[in-house]
C-alpha cells in the first residue's frame, strides 16, 4: 500500500458565470519518508492540489489516501508550514509551540520538555519565553515548524514556507528544515515557485503545467544531491544540470500554453 496516493484527481471551480478546470486527472504516489516538490507557473493549480492533499478541498473527482485512509478522515496526521507563520502574538514562543497539544488535551510535562528540546535544536533555546514580535521572520518560521512537528504529523505540507524571507535566511532555513525532517523521517510535500529550492530539498520534483493543471514531468533528483544539505547541494554540478533541464522545460511549457 502506498503511503500517500493521489488517484485520478480532477478539480473544477464553479462561479456564477464561468468555471475553471483547475486540475485534470492527476495521479501519483509518495513513499514514506520522502520529500517531493510541486513546481509550476502561477495559476497551474499547486495550491489547489495541496488543499486537496490536505483534505481541506474535496476534489470534483478522485481521492487522496494516507496509509490507505481517505485524507478527510486522517486530518490529525497532517501538519502544515505556510508562507505566514500565524503565531499568536499574545502568546510566548513556547506557548505557541504547545498550542496543538493543548487543543488535543495532551499538554503534559513530557510534551513541554519535547517542545523546549525542539526549540533548542532549531536554535531558539534562548527565546522560548519571548513573544513573536520580538523575533525575526526566520525565527518565527522556525517556531512555526516546531509547532507543527510537536504533534508528530505523518505528512507535512509546506506551502511556499520560505518565500517571504530574505535570501540568506531562506538558505539557512532550508538547511535546518531539511535536517529536521530527515532526522524525524517525515514525509513532506513542498509547493514552490523556486526551481533551486525544489532541487536542493527534494527526492522528486513534480512539474505542473497550467490550463488545466496536470503533471507535465517528474524529475528524479540525483542521489548525490539528496544526501547533501541543501546549501551544499546547490554547489554540485548535478544541481546545475538539473536546474537547466527544469528551466528549459518550464520555458517550453510557458511558450506552449502561453502562461
Ligand atoms: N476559489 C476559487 N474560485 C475560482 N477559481 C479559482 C479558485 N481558486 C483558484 N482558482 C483558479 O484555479 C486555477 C489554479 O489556481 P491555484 O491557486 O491552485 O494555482 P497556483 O499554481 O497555486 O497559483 P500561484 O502559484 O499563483 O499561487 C487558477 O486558474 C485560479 O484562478
Amino acid at each position: 500500500m502506498s503511503f500517500l496516493a493521489l488517484n485520478h484527481i480532477s478539480h473544477q471551480y464553479f462561479t456564477e458565470k464561468s468555471y475553471t478546470k483547475a486540475l485534470d486527472n492527476i495521479s501519483f504516489t509518495v513513499e514514506e519518508g520522502s520529500f517531493i516538490s510541486i513546481l509550476g507557473p502561477s495559476g497551474c493549480g499547486k495550491t489547489t492540489l495541496l488543499s486537496i492533499i490536505s483534505g481541506l478541498i474535496k476534489p470534483t473527482r478522485g481521492e487522496v489516501t494516507l496509509s490507505g485512509i481517505k485524507v478527510e478522515d486522517a486530518e490529525a496526521e497532517i501538519g502544515y508550514m505556510l508562507q505566514q507563520d500565524y503565531l499568536f502574538p499574545w502568546k510566548t514562543i513556547l506557548d505557541n509551540v504547545l498550542i496543538g497539544p493543548k487543543v488535543q488535551r495532551k499538554q503534559t510535562a513530557e510534551v513541554q520538555e519535547k517542545g523546549i528540546d525542539f526549540l533548542k535544536e532549531i536554535g531558539l533555546g534562548n527565546v522560548i519565553h519571548a513573544y513573536p514580535a520580538e523575533l525575526s521572520g526566520g525565527m518565527r518560521q522556525r517556531a512555526a515548524l516546531i509547532r507543527t512537528l510537536i504533534t508528530d504529523p505523518k505528512l507535512l505540507l509546506l506551502d511556499e514556507p520560505f518565500s517571504a524571507l530574505d535570501y540568506q535566511t531562506k538558505l539557512k532555513l532550508e538547511d535546518l528544515v531539511s535536517h529536521l525532517l530527515k532526522e524525524y523521517h517525515k514525509t513532506s510535500v513542498l509547493v514552490t515557485h523556486d526551481i533551486g529550492e525544489a532541487i536542493a530539498m527534494s527526492d522528486q520534483i513534480y512539474l505542473m503545467k497550467a490550463n488545466p493543471g496536470e503533471i507535465a514531468e517528474i524529475f528524479e533528483v540525483p542521489i548525490e544531491l539528496r544526501d547533501l544539505p541543501p546549501f551544499q547541494a546547490r554547489k554540485h554540478l548535478k544541481y546545475q544540470l538539473l536546474f537547466d533541464r527544469i528551466w528549459e522545460e518550464l520555458n517550453s511549457l510557458e511558450n506552449k500554453y502561453q502562461v
